[in-house]
């Protein structure tokens, strides 16, 4: 079992409307203190270097990146440094969708594997599942496993399913279910040959085609993700 973040467990507006401002409000502080740290050279050298010759550099590179929202390794991956502190100190906590906590923790019980796909960093997706609204807040020990573009590769590429599925062999690639509220995603993880559906959200952008497509599935709270007549089969 495989899921996005943004727009299948959480709404899309707590990572544009609240991540991505506060990473931008620590930015400049951030970058002040920790400049010449070497544990900081991590996420630094990883930027171009035309990029990371100065601050102001760094930071106007880092506010474009995050206007386009461009899901690129290195912006990533400081975004997941620039939050951790923000949710160590309560200042951000993910407000999951009300279904998911009790499903995950359902899954857990009955052996399913739960796993983790996000164009967000593996680091920023501890931080999220540890932190969230439910009770108890720290979903982190029921997922078994965590992939991002750097260890899978982009979201869209029906490869990044097969390298997940891989490191997996204990799952054969039919008994995987990817949940994304991303339509291309699907299709790249059915094209790799995982099942795969589009999860229809509150907040989330009309899909293509209107929605109209097999396999979407718009889950109501009280009925639970799993209930067939929810799905919407316009084949
Ligand atoms: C899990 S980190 C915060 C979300 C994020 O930065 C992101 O890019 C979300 O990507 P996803 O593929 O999970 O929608």
């Amino acid at each position: 079992m495989g899921s996005r973040t943004e727009g299948t467990v959480c709404p899309i507006s707590f990572v544009k409307d609240v991540l991505f401002p506060y990473a931008l409000r620590v930015l400049p502080e951030t970058l002040e203190a920790q400049w010449d740290n070497s544990d900081f050279a991590k996420y630094k050298d990883a930027y171009p270097p035309e990029y990371s010759t100065s601050k102001d550099e760094l930071a106007a590179h880092t506010r474009d990146l995050m206007d386009k929202d461009v899901k690129i390794a290195y912006l990533k991956s400081l975004q997941g440094y620039l939050w951790k502190e923000g949710y160590a100190a309560g200042h951000l906590k993910a407000p999951l969708f009300p279904d998911v906590a009790d499903k995950l923790h359902t899954w857990h019980q009955n052996g399913f594997k739960i796993m983790i796909y996000s164009s967000g960093s593996v680091p920023a997706q501890k931080l999220l599942f540890k932190h969230t609204n439910a009770d108890p807040s720290d979903l982190s020990p029921i997922i078994s496993d965590w992939f991002d573009t750097v260890n899978a590769g982009l979201k869209t590429e029906a490869k990044s399913y097969q390298t997940i599925a891989e490191s997996h062999p204990e799952v054969p690639v039919g008994e995987w279910l990817f949940l994304s509220d991303n339509a291309k995603e699907v299709d790249a993880a059915i094209a790799a040959g995982m099942q795969s559906m589009v999860v229809q959200r509150p907040g989330n952008p009309e899909l293509p085609h209107g929605g109209k497509r097999e396999r979407t599935f718009k889950p109501t709270f009280e009925d639970g993700w799993m209930d067939k007549s929810n799905m919407e089969d316009t084949k």
